[in-house]
């Protein structure tokens, strides 16, 4: 990514702030400040009725935190519709009350500078941020570059680019220019695909990174909280090795809320990150050597095997990868599996401790010669599938797409149906029923797979690979008729355990990282 050198300016988190009266701002400015942040930025479009002097009066009196203030216009993404010499007075105004910060965008600076020369009223500590916005494709870095250097040229104290970036890749040009800024730069990129630009910074050289106040989410700033909980950005510097999820969607993760508090509590100077992917090619051509690993999610486990350099036997065989480790010695990827252990070590262990073990029969496995109903042959599914033929139990498949179910029947000896032959399947006492669809994930927790309510009563033990909800409604039903039940979350943990020490070479505080599913999932 070019030179990095990391920014002098001490981090700082920022909350923004868009209320429509005041006495919301002053509560969510407390709010702010007991969730971590350092700043606030408000923007007063966001109020109705707003009258200048008394309402930034009385921010001001009661501020707790520094404060940024904008006064977004329509033709900037804002709210403000008004007369222009109306706005920026406005913003002179609050300069000359003590605001911290003014947000003026690089459009409107010179009328700004005419109505600051007028007034002749300067403020002593207040400083001026020129700002803007880029809509649609994040323009070439050399692009950006002239950008920065016209906000510089203004004579400002701190300039700001944001931009809207359409797909991850986008992202590398945000963090390219960081290092050549000659005054501090905020620069980001908003949406689902611009939150690592937030996350990330720091260690790119950035400085300033908003958090959201807790439900008032926006999409691709990250939660005070989680910043706070998880990322601790304070910690991350140009040394931190990045590691993250390439998932689509990829919101759903506690792989941050695990991952991160784990490389702290075992010194490793590690971060990971969700990373929203649409294209894995452009994904992986961009980003060439600036990630130490990524785990991989839905729905490339499959796809991701021809980006990897080297594969391991037992995630070729599978034909599904999730875990990737960029080897130090040549930076080549290699590619893993820790799904089928981690999935089939959580059913064994939940069966041996239920005493389930075949009539007293010594059996290599609790799985051994057992009927497996395995609904999904997707990337979890190829890997349970592996993982059941692996410790001799006969295989049974359903998937939606019929060609998909016979070609893993077939890699396992196993037996294909169509996914609607579900709800008339009638298993054998003593089966083991595994969901590795995403049927029942959270926000559509009323769904679970079309099994008969008859048949559940049937299976021995039920698994299904979802883990937010921790219990889904396919649990609780086969709960409620005496099935063993093993969630998502049981093989969420084993295999972002193997996963931490596949990416830190260190062996993971099992402990450590119970504990932290218990309390936080
Ligand atoms: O399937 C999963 C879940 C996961 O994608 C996540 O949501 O954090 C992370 C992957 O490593 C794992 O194989």
């Amino acid at each position: 990514m070019g030179s990095n050198e990391v920014s002098a300016e001490p981090l700082m988190i920022c909350a923004p702030i868009r209320s429509q009266c005041v006495e919301q701002i002053l509560k969510n400015m407390h709010q702010a400040k007991a969730q971590g942040a350092d700043v606030v930025e408000i923007s007063l479009d966001h109020i109705t009725n707003f009258h200048p002097h008394n309402h930034l009066q009385t921010i001001l009196t009661n501020k707790l935190l520094p404060i940024l203030f904008s006064y977004r216009p329509k033709w900037e993404g804002g709210l403000y519709e008004g007369d222009e010499n109306i706005r920026l007075e406005a913003l002179q105004l609050a300069m000359e009350l003590g605001a911290d910060f003014i947000d003026i965008e690089l459009k409107a600076f010179s009328c700004f500078k005419t109505i600051m020369e007028q007034k002749k009223k300067h403020s002593n500590h207040g400083k001026i941020i020129v700002s803007s916005y880029v809509d649609g494709v994040t323009p070439t870095t050399s692009e950006l570059l002239n950008l920065v250097t016209l906000m510089q040229a203004t004579g400002a104290d701190m300039i700001k680019l944001v931009t809207n970036a359409e797909d991850i890749t986008e992202i590398k040009r945000i963090f390219s220019i960081l290092p050549y800024s000659k005054v501090p730069l905020i620069a980001y990129s908003v949406g689902d695909r611009g939150l690592i630009s937030q996350l990330l910074c720091p260690k790119f050289g950035g400085f300033f990174v908003y958090g959201t106040l807790d439900g008032n989410p926006v999409p691709g700033m990250p939660p005070l909280e989680t910043l706070q909980e998880a990322y601790k950005l304070e910690h991350v510097n140009e040394a931190t090795k990045v590691f993250g999820l390439i998932s689509k969607p990829v919101g759903h993760s506690k792989g941050p809320l695990l991952h991160n508090p784990t490389f702290r509590h075992a010194k490793f100077n590690g971060m990971y990150v969700p990373m929203f992917v649409d294209d894995l090619k452009e994904f992986f051509s961009t980003y060439t050597s600036d990630f130490a690993g990524y785990s991989v999610g839905f729905p490339y486990k499959e796809k991701v095997l021809s980006f990897c350099d080297e594969v391991h036997p037992l995630a070729q065989s599978i034909g599904a990868v999730n875990t990737i480790v960029r080897r130090p010695i040549d930076g080549k990827l290699v590619g893993y599996n820790t799904d089928c252990e981690g999935a089939i070590t959580a059913i064994e262990d939940a069966l041996i401790e239920h005493g389930c073990n075949d009539g007293g029969e010594v059996l290599s496995s609790p799985l051994a010669r057992r009927l497996f109903v395995l609904v999904g042959a997707g990337g979890a599914g190829r890997a349970l599938a592996f993982g059941a033929k692996s410790r001799g139990s006969r295989v049974v498949i359903f998937d939606i797409d019929f060609e998909r179910a016979k070609s893993l029947a077939s890699a396992v000896s196993g037996e294909a149906w169509h996914y609607k032959a579900l709800a008339s399947f009638e298993p054998e006492k003593g089966a083991i029923l595994a969901n590795a669809t995403p049927i029942g994930m959270h926000p559509n927790i009323g769904d679970r797979i079309s099994v008969a309510e008859a048949s559940l009563k049937e299976y021995e033990l039920v698994f299904d690979a979802v883990y937010t909800p921790r219990k889904t409604r396919l649990l609780k039903e086969a709960d409620e008729v005496g099935a063993i039940t093993v969630s998502g979350v049981e093989m969420f943990l084993r295999q972002a355990r193997a996963q931490f020490n596949l990416f830190t070479g260190l062996q993971a505080p099992e402990h450590f990282m119970r504990e932290i599913v218990l309390s936080k999932f």
